[in-house]
């Protein structure tokens, strides 16, 4: 379905003295299969969107080949955009058409007619909880609901290859819960392959049967979820100890079961193999030092310990600051997972 090899893309910013290169994506070999679902995975400025515009013709490549749908994205341009459905980051820009109009404009520029793409339509605004809205003009339409519009005129041609980048940022909780629905019913219910670009964890390890992590340009992973979290070693063993004063006691103990362990006023943490089976024997030896617990957490990797392990840096930290509180929230639940 999509096959890349050696993909590059620099930019040129600034000029005279300030000229710089940028190498947004420093050579992307990629094979996703029909049906797949990969959620790309990487902070801000890693090289996600460039990827894309590559993938979906936008932007020719520096170097390198790639093919989707079997067409390659230079020579077979037209045909690559007629075979997929993109929905992109920044949103389309809408005419002063109603809603409706807009998308089955869009249905009918792939070649459907203006029945089919009507029908399709309204099952995509149902569906995206748009009902009542398709006589609304774009322009007085929430972030949200234009959101997704876009997505229902990605759609609306019924792709069998659809690449989303970022889907569901700036929309609420709920939006996002149903979006995720409507993406795994493509797959379950058309049989659809979709490539989508996420920098939230939550959001890649639900969707996605793999997921690729890109960092400054290169992919630096490759697997299932629960392949990339098993590289990371162990579980984080989190102990609230009751008396300050005896952190340092409880610090020698967990150490013993631990890598190596951090102390944070009364928390002390560690990462701890296996650590159902070694925590019992742990908690004895507290009790027997009289060491007490306010709490105790035992936190499963997540794929920010994945990214942690390979690339040395969080990827929150590597995020630039988010610039909303909705982002913010829900870079939290991910956190939390
Ligand atoms: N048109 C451009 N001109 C110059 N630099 C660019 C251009 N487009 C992207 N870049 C740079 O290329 C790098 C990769 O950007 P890209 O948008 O692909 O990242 P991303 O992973 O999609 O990030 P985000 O999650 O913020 O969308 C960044 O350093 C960005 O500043």
């Amino acid at each position: 379905m999509i096959h890349a090899r050696g993909l590059v893309q620099t930019f040129h910013t600034g000029r005279g003295k300030q000229k710089r290169e940028v190498r947004a994506v420093d050579g992307v070999d990629l094979d996703i299969a029909e049906g797949e679902v990969v959620g790309f995975l990487g902070p801000n400025g890693a090289g996600k969107t460039t990827t894309l515009r590559m993938l979906t013709t936008l932007l020719r490549p520096t170097a390198g080949t790639a093919t989707v749908n079997g067409y390659d994205v230079v020579r077979d341009a037209v045909m690559v955009r007629r075979s997929i459905g993109y929905v992109s980051q920044a949103g389309g820009t809408f005419s002063q058409a109603q809603a409706g109009d807009e998308v089955v404009d869009h249905g009918m520029l792939y070649g459907m007619s203006r029945a089919d793409a009507t029908r399709r339509g309204h099952a995509l605004f149902e569906q995206l909880q748009l009902d009542g809205l398709w006589e609304r003009m774009p322009k007085n339409m929430s972030g949200g609901q234009k959101r997704r519009l876009d997505i229902a005129m990605g759609l609306v041609h019924d792709p069998t290859l659809v690449f989303l980048d970022e889907p569901t940022t700036g929309l609420d909780p709920q939006a996002r819960a149903n979006l995720w629905d409507h993406i795994r019913r493509l797959r379950t219910d058309h049989g659809a392959t979709i490539f989508l670009t996420t920098h939230y964890l939550d959001e890649a390890d639900e969707l996605s049967d793999r997921i690729l992590i890109i960092d400054n340009g290169r992919i630096v992973a490759a697997d299932t979820a629960d392949n990339l979290k098993s590289r990371v070693s162990g579980d984080l063993v989190d102990l609230e100890i009751s008396n300050a004063a005896q952190v340092s006691t409880a610090a020698a103990k967990l150490a013993v079961i631990a890598g190596s362990v951090e102390t944070l006023d009364r928390h002390v943490r560690g990462r701890v193999q296996h650590a159902g089976r070694h925590v019992p024997s742990l908690l004895r030896e507290l009790t027997s030092e009289s060491i007490e617990l306010d709490s105790i957490e035992i936190i499963r990797p997540t794929l920010d310990d994945v990214f942690l392990t390979i690339t040395g840096r969080s990827l929150r930290d590597a995020e630039a600051t988010t610039d909303n509180a909705a982002e913010t929230e829900i870079e939290n639940e991910g956190v939390l997972r």
